[in-house]
């Protein structure tokens, strides 16, 4: 059934388990997703960027918002497990408001390269415009570096618990995105993974809320290595080990945005596809063998993040 990301949030968030949000751009990788989470009985949150509705929408972001919502409704009306359609990175207006108007269930407002006062202000302003739609809300506090999509910032800052504490009680947020050392893409870490749990525990206390860790994907070696055996140069890239994933869950960490690792096991699967059958050029086919290891991955997530069989 198709429901408010907040519920699914809220039950993790008293059970200190968490939900990943997997990042969509088209129908194959939803159609895998959901297979894995049927599979696992999971609850499911599917996430989409600004630029994936503009790529659905084949430039028009109202299309692209509804081919999104009628995509995952039309699954989710038909199955038991609870899933939610969110609206990922918002930093434009006219986004968020095309996502509102289409049916999608939560928005994020990303004003976080603003200053304080900034992020507070248009974050208050979209939670009154989505609550008044009823449609739950997340915000960012501090900056991950690392690009996604148009999304960019120099490095890191991390979040202020004291600050995080006043801006949810100004905005009502219903669910906050503190940056504690993670960023995004597939080379987030010089060194070792280094997340700042202090923090996060601070925020958690503070807040009480369901809290969301962006940049979370672990950047798998074995797809890494496959897509590598098949071309892709991916080297150097890094991702959350799971076990500091467990920690963040552990000390309330309720959605995990997950992107680039489904990313690099579509590719690995449609390079060896490609590789092994010369002769094949059903696009059922090639883009099939990505969808089934997109559907491996989301299964292990749903795993180990402890939301299996929570649907
Ligand atoms: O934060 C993410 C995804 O992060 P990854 O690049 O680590 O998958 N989406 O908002
Ligand atoms: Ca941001
Ligand atoms: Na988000
Ligand atoms: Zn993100």
């Amino acid at each position: 059934m198709y429901v408010n990301t907040k519920d699914i949030l809220e039950k993790a968030s008293k059970e200190y388990y968490a939900v990943p949000a997997f990042n969509i751009n088209n129908m194959e990788f939803f159609h895998a997703i959901l297979e894995g989470a049927i599979e696992k009985r999971a609850p499911l949150i599917i996430e989409t960027s600004e630029g994936a509705i503009k790529y659905a929408g084949n430039g028009d972001i109202h299309k692209g918002a509804k081919y999104f919502v009628e995509l995952v409704r039309l699954f989710a009306d038909s199955v038991d497990i609870p899933i939610a359609l969110h609206l990922d990175h918002g930093k434009h207006f006219e986004y968020i408001i095309a996502a509102i108007k289409a049916g999608y269930s939560s928005v994020m407002i990303d004003a976080s390269e603003e200053p304080f006062e900034e992020n507070m202000k248009k974050t208050k302003e979209i939670v009154k415009i989505a609550h008044a739609a009823g449609v739950s809300v997340e915000a960012e506090l501090g900056q991950l570096a690392g690009i996604e999509d148009n999304v960019s910032a120099a490095e890191n800052v991390l979040v202020d618990p004291e600050q995080a504490k006043i801006f949810v009680e100004e905005t009502g947020v219903d669910f906050l995105a503190p940056a504690i050392g993670t960023s995004h893409g597939a080379f987030k870490f010089k060194g070792e993974a280094k997340l700042d749990f202090e923090r996060l525990q601070k925020v958690k206390k503070l807040t009480g809320i369901p809290l969301v860790l962006h940049g979370a994907s672990s950047v798998l070696p074995e797809y890494v290595k496959l897509a590598e055996e098949y071309g892709a140069d991916l080297g150097g890239a890094k991702g959350v080990p799971e076990e500091e994933l467990k920690k963040c869950v552990q000390f309330g960490i309720n959605k995990v945005n997950t992107d680039t690792d489904l990313r690099i096991a579509f590719i690995a699967g449609m390079r060896k596809f490609l590789k092994e059958n010369p002769k094949e050029f059903d696009p059922r086919h090639y883009l099939g063998a990505g969808k089934k290891l997109v559907k491996e991955v989301v299964m292990n997530r749903l795993e180990f993040l402890g939301c299996a069989g929570k649907a």
